[in-house]
């Protein structure tokens, strides 16, 4: 790469520091120019002809899914404008963050994402039963928000933030009181990497080869009434129809605003076949993939149910 190539934007759940900023650079390294945003949210509308990249949190291994992301890929705009075209895996070793000199017993209040205060639950209730939890936008977002002067409703050094160990080398004036206070040792999060276009040739492959996959969104189709729910296909005919392998569904409420009327975020993988590996599988090529995902959402639609193709990788 030329020293003055310009590289494609990358939007990231900021600022510095944060997982999914670790999670992207240990894919895209040096190849991308990091975009800070405040929220998930914020990150998925970033994407777009100017930052067609983007990486999202979407399942802790302890915590489950990321509700957010779910909610925003059930958007009429993924699978139309914005594509899920990677996953990368990320180990999750939290930290309990204070200001330099902050004593366990002085903290009132913890501050981080909601996940991580998720996947921490067992540590707070144990060691710092009375402190109240503070939902912030990221865990670095809290680490920074300890910086702050002391105001009325909060006193930075009776506060602590749960994220990383390395945001203590980024802000100044903060220490690590507790390291690996997660409440499983092993604890991964899982991320998605969002693009403009299906086939973005800007993504550097995983480090392991793994097995094709594709992300579909399955509903029955937009009812007029609730009544109506009871001839619409159920997820086990859409499944049949689909005659592909899931290896996961998430269920969000849909968009029509049908009391419980559904969508599926179903994630599938290509079926090894005799004489596969799944180096070789991940070698082939991605438009064969791509017909035998879309075959299977037309058998969907055959039957009467909603099919979107929202990623394949
Ligand atoms: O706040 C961060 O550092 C993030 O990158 C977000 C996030 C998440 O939403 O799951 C990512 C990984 C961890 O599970 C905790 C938080």
């Amino acid at each position: 790469m030329s020293y003055d190539a310009v590289l494609p934007k990358l939007a990231f759940l900021g600022p510095v520091g944060t997982y999914t900023h670790q999670a992207a650079y240990d894919r895209f390294g040096t190849s991308v120019e990091y975009c800070e945003q405040k929220t998930i949210t914020d990150v998925f509308n970033a994407v777009s002809s100017d930052a067609p990249l983007a990486l999202i949190p979407q399942e802790n291994s302890t915590y489950g899914a990321v509700i957010e992301t779910n909610d925003l890929l059930r958007l009429p705009m993924t699978g139309k404008d914005i594509f899920v075209v990677g996953e990368t895996t990320l180990s999750i070793q939290h930290c309990l963050l204070v200001r330099r000199g902050v004593q366990l017993q002085q903290i009132e209040n913890v501050l981080s994402h909601e996940q991580a205060l998720g996947q921490c639950r067992n540590f707070i209730s144990t060691n710092i039963p009375a402190a109240s939890v503070v939902k912030m936008p990221s865990t670095s977002a809290a680490a920074q928000a300890l910086l702050l002067p002391p105001t009325e409703n909060r006193d930075p050094f009776k506060c602590a933030a749960i994220c990383s160990s390395i945001v203590a080398t980024i802000f100044n004036g903060l220490e690590v009181l507790r390291e690996g206070i997660q409440d499983a040792e092993a604890n991964f999060t899982r991320f998605y990497i969002l693009s403009t276009t299906l086939a973005f040739e800007h993504v550097p492959p995983p480090k392991d080869a793994s097995p094709k996959r594709a992300l579909v969104r399955l509903s029955s189709s937009g009812m007029a009434a609730p009544g109506d729910m009871h001839s619409a296909p159920t997820i086990t005919q859409l499944l049949i129809a689909l005659k592909l392998s899931a290896i996961r569904i998430d269920r969000r409420p849909s968009s029509y605003l049908v009391p419980f009327h559904d969508v599926y975020l179903v994630e599938l993988q290509q079926d090894l076949k005799d004489g596969d590996t799944e180096k070789s599988l991940h070698q082939a090529i991605k438009p064969q993939w791509i017909s035998e995902v879309k075959a299977g959402l037309d058998r969907v639609k055959e039957i009467g149910g909603e099919a979107i193709l929202l990623g394949v990788w």
